[in-house]
């Protein structure tokens, strides 16, 4: 054991090295509460997956008490373009030092080379409400996951194939590997707030790659063709086996459901609900305007389990991020966003359109003066403006900015981010 000295010291935080990585993965899972040993085995897997120069660490005495890695991420914008993001994730403080502002520092170096990167953002999945706000994020997308009883929907399994036109098939892994990347593509421009998914994010998917900690159970996999032939949905999806008083009970649980068009969706969910012996499906988490409950003949057959915040945006340059997105009303606006980190606030003036947009600095007086993390929350859409006025957090420096800017920032269609990271 490496000897520790009696008093508290203060923790070093550096960038890692391949030889950190056992010892950082030990207090990460810790963490996480995750087995803290983690075998040599996926110690390599991650290693081949990380850039050691955006992992952090904090060490004490020798020894690895924080860590902190960000990422490369691509996230899309309403309109269907995509703007590079600084991922950040694997946070954690071993719990003998916690509230000492490890994770504060870290952050605050990560936030800054992202900036000088040239990053437009910053995302995460936070893990608890309460952490994140202070460095400048906002919750921009949300997610809600149902519970359908498949009794209740009033479905008939017979009506699945000609209803929809298209046809669904079982296929393997190996079929998701080489189909799901160019269809998980397409959502990504029609769904704003996705992030996409590399290589080894459909191995890891897809059992091909081994998830410490986790128990893999192989899915079953389901691809929906169009009339076309052209493959524009899939599912993964486990199911139990519980049977009481010889009658089966089996719940269904959707891993992943990718669909680019309403038929595909409503082939899947068809699929799924009408399966023999299954009594009970969990969707996942779904965009909150999910098609889902109104597909049923019965809505109330589909329950919500789970609705809450889950990507976290944080804006990085204001300029860049309101340029890339559309915007379905025009409007211009002046918005002066306030950043107390000092990496992208400003005055800004918006003139959107629904073919483009450019926002440039400007001396005009506010209309709008806002928080860098509630404009996190505006970007994608999801949030109100007349909400976050009501609230105190917008000011509204011109009589009616508030109205004027709702319909040109609010999406029809709700963001969503399907994946954790
Ligand atoms: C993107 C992701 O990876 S999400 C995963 C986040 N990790 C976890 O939830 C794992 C368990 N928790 C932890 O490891 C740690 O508690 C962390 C990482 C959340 C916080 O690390 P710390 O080093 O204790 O944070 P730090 O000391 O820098 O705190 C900064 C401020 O945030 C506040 N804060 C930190 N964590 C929390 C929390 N969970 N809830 C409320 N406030 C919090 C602190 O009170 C402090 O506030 P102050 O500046 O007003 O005093």
């Amino acid at each position: 054991m490496t000897p520790v000295s009696p008093r508290p010291s203060t923790p070093v935080i550096r960038t890692l090295d391949d030889s950190d990585l056992p010892d950082w993965l030990r207090v990460m899972c810790t963490g996480f509460l995750r087995p803290p040993v983690v075998p040599k085995e996926e110690v390599e897997i991650r290693l081949a997956g990380m850039d050691l120069d955006r992992a952090q660490g904090a060490f004490d005495d020798g020894r690895c008490v924080a860590t902190f890695r960000s990422f490369a991420q691509r996230i899309s914008v309403p309109g269907g373009a995509s703007v590079p993001a600084n991922a950040v994730c694997n946070v954690t403080v071993a719990p003998t030092h916690r509230r000492r502002g490890l994770l504060g520092t870290m952050m605050e170096r990560d936030l800054r080379a992202a900036r000088e990167r040239g990053d437009a953002a910053a995302t995460l999945i936070s893990a608890e409400y309460p952490i994140y706000g202070r460095y400048g994020f906002g919750p921009a997308t949300w997610v809600t996951e149902w519970e359908v009883e498949t009794a209740r929907t009033g479905l008939s399994a017979r009506y699945a194939g000609p209803e929809c036109g298209g046809r669904v098939d079982l296929v393997d892994g190996a079929a998701v590997r080489e189909l799901g990347p160019a269809l998980h593509e397409r959502l990504r421009t029609l769904r704003h707030g996705a992030v996409d998914r590399g290589e080894r994010w459909w191995r890891f998917a897809t059992g091909d790659l081994p998830r410490h900690g986790r128990t893999w159970t192989e899915p079953f996999y389901a691809v929906y063709r169009s009339p076309e032939g052209r493959v524009d949905g899939l599912v993964a999806y486990t199911a139990d086996d519980v049977w009481e008083a010889k009658r089966p009970l089996c719940s269904a649980h959707v891993r992943d459901l990718v669909a680019v068009s309403p038929a595909a969706e409503r082939a899947l969910w068809h699929f799924l609900l009408t399966i023999d012996w299954i009594t009970k499906v969990t969707t996942g988490l779904r965009a909150p305007d999910d098609l889902l409950p109104l597909l049923l003949p019965d809505p109330r057959a589909a329950r919500v389990l789970t609705h809450a915040d889950f990507l976290w945006l944080r804006p990085l340059d204001v300029p860049a991020l309101l340029a890339a997105r559309s915007y379905a009303c025009p409007g211009s606006l002046v918005l002066e966003v306030s950043d107390p980190q000092g990496l992208a606030g400003g005055r800004w003036l918006l003139e959107a359109g629904p073919d483009g947009a450019s926002c440039t600095p400007t001396r005009r007086p506010a209309e709008l003066v806002l928080d860098v993390g509630d404009l996190g929350a505006l970007y994608l859409g999801d949030e109100s403006v007349l909400r976050l006025a009501a609230l105190g957090r917008v000011a509204e420096e011109s009589p009616g900015a508030a109205a004027r800017a709702e319909p040109v920032l609010r999406t029809a269609a709700r963001p969503w981010c399907p994946d954790i990271f």
